[in-house]
């Protein structure tokens, strides 16, 4: 895809309207030690969509979306090059607190990974270190919303102080969803957050980022083609640390426009 093709497809909705853009990423290099696991990726990931990453194993989905809070920063070795910017800002200037940046651009993992807290605590934790509630009444009011945007009020509602962690799989997962929403992000990151689901929890998590679309950009990493194609308007395909195509996920899965796209969705590897 040239210059100008990647730009149109990245900015225009199939409506032909401009996207609003939330992450702005150029020519983005990351390097493990001497190891190069991300390709001058550039991407815009929009405001008011969900923008799904696959690609098979090993290709550097898991990395470039840990670019996107800086949660490279934790891993030793790591070193990214390129331009990352929230609403503008330049994520990695040395001027900005990354405590501030992850509350902006929360994150999800593979595995749920809820404190060893009460439910309450779990989702308290974050406003409260970020100063959000003045008041009891206003954390536990933060609590409750978080909890119901996670969809997971109606099931705890009335053991908010037993432990995090003695809920279900798709539960803790609902949790550390509402642990991210409690902190109020313009951004969501979600690393397989299915992959340790059953099925039917899965499915919930899969709702539950319809009703979250909108509020929060969505960007997610999944094996799953078939959750990509369910869940998100917008898919970028990652092959050997390279942005191969990236575009309207329904276009992607019907008409893609590179040859190694087409052998992945049609399972030639992966
Ligand atoms: N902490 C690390 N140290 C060194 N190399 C790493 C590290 N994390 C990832 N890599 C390497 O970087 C490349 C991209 O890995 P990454 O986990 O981003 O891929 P992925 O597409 O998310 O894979 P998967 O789907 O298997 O999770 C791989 O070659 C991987 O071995």
């Amino acid at each position: 895809m040239n210059a100008q093709n990647f730009a149109d497809a990245a900015t225009e909705s199939p409506a032909g309207t401009p996207r609003d853009i939330k992450m702005v990423a150029r020519d983005v290099n990351v390097y493990y030690g001497p190891k190069q696991a991300i390709k001058g990726v550039s991407i815009e990931i929009p405001t008011d969509e969900v923008t799904a990453f696959i690609g098979p194993s090993g290709c550097g989905k898991s990395t470039f979306l840990r670019t996107l809070n800086r949660m490279n920063d934790t891993v030793s070795g790591a070193r990214v090059e390129g331009d990352i910017r929230l609403d503008g800002e330049d994520i990695y200037d040395a001027s900005m607190d990354v405590v501030q940046l992850r509350a902006r651009v929360g994150m999800v993992f593979q595995k749920p990974n809820p404190f060893p807290k009460s439910i309450f605590e779990n989702v308290a934790y974050g406003p409260r270190i970020h100063g959000l509630a003045a008041s009891r009444g206003e954390m536990e009011q933060i609590v409750e919303q978080s909890l119901k945007r996670a969809g997971l009020w109606d099931e705890v509602k009335d053991r908010l102080n037993d432990s995090g962690t003695a809920l279900s799989g798709g539960q803790q997962q609902r949790l550390c969803i509402a642990r991210a929403i409690a902190v109020d992000p313009e951004v969501i990151l979600m690393d397989e957050p299915c992959s340790a689901l059953d099925p039917i929890a899965t499915a919930k998590i899969e709702e539950l980022i319809h009703e979250l679309r909108g509020r929060y950009a969505i960007a997610i990493v999944t094996h799953n083609m078939q959750q990509a194609a369910r869940v998100s308007q917008r898919t970028a395909f990652f092959h050997l640390g390279h942005l191969v195509e990236y575009g309207d996920t329904s276009e992607m899965f019907t008409n893609p426009r590179e040859q190694r796209t087409k052998d992945y969705i049609t399972g030639r590897y992966g």
